[in-house]
């Protein structure tokens, strides 16, 4: 196990040991010994920061019990997993989660209107102001994943039998959000460029209003799809659906929190991200923001009174479950946030460094990208079968070849085996982890006789 997280952990468990110390230590009933307790509070605080420089306290049992090594990944290794990139967390979150790990912690200061989003202290409030305009829309709240996002506005707004416009490259759980509101997904065909078009998203809703004889309900459009994450019009879309008065959702899952995402600019009517993907926080979470003119129905408050005891809870709101994060979840997000605002600011270094990796990559030869090319995100979905595949139909490993080589190099988060055409994400990674990177896949290719035509990694 290595370093700066272990010893991070290792202060934290050491720092609560002290705390449970301090919560004991005061002497109670009229015989207390102030003087012993004191002595005896000052030798345990001792004994705990003895244990933190032997390495031999709490944190090292955890470390036993194998909590701590299986995440030493992102510590010891360039981690290139697709999917996780963007919600690595911030050292703050990391001390946001054990600070508040408590279930209920966040909800001390619940005070009245008893409502997460309005809760002061800590400032839950004011983060949902600033998440609103983050994205530049009018009001916002915190929802446990993107896909919350999608099932409170698709629960609201589609009624059973309606068709909702979907991408063809949408995420599944747009499928699901629909299909749970008794609604049927119509999905717009892409472009040879594996694009959204707005043209096409015009001609599905025409084919839509004739066959299903109604105006969708519903528009969703992933703003960079999963697939390819290439980027779409989202602009145009937004502008095709409100031609035909359909309310439009912009699926931020890979942009919220990357890239600056202005709702209002875009036309959004909602704006979805995940706190997990692209914000630096914890699973689940994530964001789901709105206008004012819809805000009122998809936040609308329960209506409800209790048949026998006629309680009622008006101030709750139906389709949060009242409140959705609690505790470290939405503390974390609420730790990373300033950073994570802060770096949407560098996205275009990201991308830089994204289109650095790419093109030492197709310069094995056989290689491809799959993803629109210069690469504007730092998702990217390549194929490999016409070079490291082709070592791997002969390889005793097989597949699996590539990523003991990966391995040995320090790299992780490709699918173990799968060689053909495969997803990765350089997200966050700096220049110098680029060209390690990208070097150690022109070493490998190398090694196992695949041509290399280098150009981009002079040294
Ligand atoms: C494009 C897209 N949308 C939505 C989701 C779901 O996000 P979440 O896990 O935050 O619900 C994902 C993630 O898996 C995704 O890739």
């Amino acid at each position: 196990m290595n370093t700066r997280i272990s010893k991070t952990f290792e202060a934290l468990f050491a720092l609560e040991d002290i705390r449970e110390v301090l919560r004991g230590a005061l002497p109670t009933g009229p015989d207390a010994d102030e003087e012993a307790a004191l002595k005896e509070g000052v030798a345990r605080v001792r004994a705990i920061l003895d244990d933190l420089e032997a390495g031999t306290g709490n944190a090292q049992q955890s470390k036993i019990a194998g909590i701590l090594d299986v995440r030493s990944r992102e510590e010891e290794y360039i981690n290139i997993q697709p999917i996780q990139a963007a919600g690595r967390l911030t050292p703050e979150a990391r001390k946001a989660l054990i600070a508040y790990g408590d279930g209920y912690s966040t909800c001390d200061a619940c005070r009245k209107p008893f409502r997460l989003d309005k809760i002061q202290k800590p400032p839950i409030a004011s983060f949902h102001e600033d998440l609103a305009k983050f994205v530049n829309m009018d009001v916002a709240r915190v929802v446990p994943g993107a896909r919350r996002g999608f099932q409170a506005v698709a629960s609201s707004l589609v009624n059973k039998g309606d068709p909702v416009i979907v991408s063809a490259l949408s995420h599944y759980t747009e499928f699901l959000a629909v299909e749970g509101a008794g609604g049927i997904v119509r999905e717009v065909p892409l472009s040879p460029k594996n694009l959204m078009e707005p043209d096409s998203a015009a001609e599905k809703i025409e084919e839509v209003i004739k066959s299903d004889g109604k105006t969708p309900a519903l528009m969703m459009i992933d703003h960079v799809d999963y697939q390819f994450a290439n980027i779409h019009d989202i602009k145009g879309l937004a502008k095709v659906a409100h031609q035909y008065d359909i309310p439009f959702l912009c699926n931020g899952a890979y942009t919220v929190g990357v890239m600056p995402v202005d709702g209002k600019a875009l036309g959004a009517d909602f704006v979805v991200g995940s706190g997990h993907k692209s914000m630096a926080s914890p699973a689940p979470s994530g964001v789901l923001a709105t206008t004012d003119e819809w805000a009122g129905k998809v936040f609308r408050t329960t209506a409800m009174t209790g048949d026998v005891t006629n309680r009622k809870f008006g101030i709750k709101e139906v389709e949060m479950l009242g409140c959705t994060l609690m505790g470290g979840t939405l503390m974390a997000m609420m730790a990373s946030f300033p950073a994570v605002r802060e770096r949407t600011a560098r996205f275009e270094e990201e991308v830089k460094k994204s289109n650095a990796f790419i093109e030492g990559l197709l310069e094995i030869e056989g290689t491809k990208v799959l993803s629109e090319y210069p690469r504007k995100h730092t998702l990217s979905k390549v194929d490999t079968t016409g070079s490291f595949d082709k070592v791997a139909q002969v390889h005793k490993r097989r597949g699996f070849f590539l990523s003991d080589e990966l391995t040995k190099r320090g790299i992780a988060g490709e699918f173990a085996g799968a060689t053909r055409a495969w997803k990765l994400n350089t997200y966050g990674l700096s220049w110098e982890k680029i060209n390690y990177l990208t070097r150690a896949f022109q070493e490998i290719a190398e090694k196992y006789e695949i041509p290399v035509n280098k150009g981009y990694i002079q040294n």
